[in-house]
Order: structure tokens, then sequence, then C-alpha cells
């Protein structure tokens, strides 16, 4: 694999890094700059990879960059990376919820090739689900590149059209959270009703666990599954019957659209940089 940097240290470049050195890269190929030392330390400590504090001495040489800042922070990052961008031209993957490739090619001063991408946190235990977009100077080798540095954090699927990241990013990029908010409130109505929290926490993180493998290996939709957990007039049925009572799919559905608008905001919000 051709040298990579990842601009950022945070918790996604963290995670697709360890995904990476997991999957059998050299960390002498991996860069990665960061303003907080702490965090410098600890990559270069766990992982072996080369730290730096300054962008563009990360950017220096790389055929890859991974931009794994927050979106707010990207505009003035991408300016910052002209001079190594505009000198080494490198395969762009921007990680940013909602920001567009075309703002990124402004910043960058630059038409490159980008990917996009959206993974989540499960890369941490490479059990992440990544959607890629690419533009159209991406090569297929490019491409397979892009996608081999994913492929070590988890599923990858790509998406033909732009848009469609807000709405991945509003289903699994955000969706973890929505899942460890049930497991809280799980656990929360559990304890409430008397079981021990240490008790509650286990139960319901197993739960979730086992719904989630169940749902990955056996091949079936979450409606079998359901269904099958479903004696008729059970206790299952009575829990069920309480959450659609409560309109619960138009909650996801009402979550899921606001995170879509989100992303687009961000973009939208970010339209002014020059
Ligand atoms: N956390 C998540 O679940 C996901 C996050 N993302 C995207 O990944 C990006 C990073 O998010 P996280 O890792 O969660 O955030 P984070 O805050 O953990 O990481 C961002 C890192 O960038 C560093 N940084 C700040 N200014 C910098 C600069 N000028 N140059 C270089 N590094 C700088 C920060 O110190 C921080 O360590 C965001 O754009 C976010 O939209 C995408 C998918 C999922
Ligand atoms: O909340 C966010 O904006 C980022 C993008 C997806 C997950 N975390």
């Amino acid at each position: 694999m051709n040298r990579i940097a990842f601009i950022g240290g945070g918790n996604m470049a963290t995670a697709l890094i360890a995904g990476m050195i997991r999957h059998g890269a050299q960390p002498g190929g991996i860069a990665v700059s960061e303003p907080r030392a702490e965090a410098l330390q600890e990559l270069s400590r766990e992982y072996g990879v080369a730290t730096y504090t300054d962008n563009l001495d990360a950017a220096e040489g790389a055929a890859i960059l991974v931009l794994a800042v927050k979106p707010q922070m990207l505009a003035e990052v991408c300016r910052n990376l002209r001079p190594a961008v505009q000198k080494y031209r490198p395969l762009v993957i921007s990680i940013a919820a909602g920001i567009r490739v075309h703002q990124i090619e402004r910043w960058l001063d630059a038409a490159l090739p980008v990917v996009r991408c959206m993974p989540n946190t499960p890369a941490m235990v490479s059990a992440g689900a990544t959607a890629l977009y690419a533009n159209a100077r991406v090569s297929a080798p490019q491409r397979a590149e892009a996608q081999h540095v994913l492929d070590a954090a988890g599923l990858t699927v790509w998406v033909p059209d732009e848009e469609q990241l807000d709405i991945v990013t509003a289903l699994s990029g955000s969706g973890p959270a929505y899942f460890f908010l049930l497991v809280e409130a799980l656990e929360n109505a559990a304890y409430d009703q008397g079981l021990s929290r240490e008790t509650a926490r286990a139960l319901a993180a197993q739960t979730a666990f086992g719904a989630g493998r169940m749902l990955v290996e056996s091949g079936e939709s979450a409606a079998t599954l359901r269904q099958r957990v479903t004696s008729p007039n059970g206790t299952t049925q009575a829990a069920l019957d309480s959450f659609r009572a409560d309109h619960f799919p138009a909650i996801v559905a009402r979550a899921v659209d606001a995170a879509r608008r989100r992303g687009r905001q961000l973009s939208e919000d970010m339209e002014s940089m020059l």
C-alpha cells in the first residue's frame, strides 16, 4: 500500500488506523497529524505510526490523504494542505459528515480524485459499516485502494449518488448512537423495575450483541427474526403493541430525517468558505 496520511487523529482516524494495522498494513507507511500531543503519543505507542503536529509534514509524499477532522475545520485544513496536494496530487478520502466533494476540491484548489465516505464507530472492533462515493477522477486502482482502507474497518458499499451519503450518515454513520440510546433506555427501565444496575447493563448489552449477530449472520430479515421472538399474546407482543401505540416507526423516521437534514445543513453552513 502507498504511503497514507491521516489529517486529524481523533476517534474515527484511530479506528481506521487500528483496522488497517490489524489487517497487516505496515505502520511505517501510515502518517497522522494532530494538534493534541497526548493523542499523537497514544497513536505512536499503540500502533507505531509516524506522527506529526504539522499537517503538511504528514502529507509530504502521501499517495492517499484521509481528511478526518470535524466538518467545521475542513475548509481551513484543506487550504493549508494546498502546497502538498498540488505537488503530490494524492487520492483524497474525506470522512467528514455533510461536506461535498466540490467543496473539498474548491478548498484544496485542485481537481483531484476524491472519495467521500461515511464510516461508523464500530470500525473500532472491525464491525464498521461504510458507504463510499467516488468522483469521476478516481481511477479503478484508486477505488480499490480506498475500499481496501475501509474494508479493514468492516462492511463497505459504494453509492452512485453523492446525495445518498446524507441518508447513509443518518442511517449507519449516526446509527450506533441510536442503538446505544435504546440499550440505555432498556437498562434504565429494567433497573427502575428492580434489577441491579450491573445485571440490567450486562443483559441489555448482550441482547443488543446477540440481536446484531443474528441480523448479520442468519441471512434473515429483521421482520422475520422479530416475529420468531413474538409468541401470540405473549410478552413480546405486549411490548411491541406498546411501541406501536407510541408511534415508534414514526419516531425513528423523524430522527433519521433530522440527521439527514443536518448533514445537508453542515454543507450549506460551510458554503461561504472560499
Ligand atoms: N464519530 C463518528 O461516529 C463519525 C465521525 N465521522 C466524521 O469523522 C470526522 C472526525 O470525527 P471524530 O473522529 O469523531 O472527531 P474527533 O474530534 O475525535 O477527531 C477530530 C480530530 O481532529 C483534530 N484536529 C483539530 N484541528 C485539526 C487541524 N487543524 N489539523 C489536524 N487535526 C486537527 C482534533 O484534535 C481531533 O483529534 C468528522 O468530520 C465526522 O463528521 C464520520 C463517521 C462517523
Ligand atoms: O454526529 C456526527 O456528526 C458524526 C457523523 C456521523 C456520526 N457522527
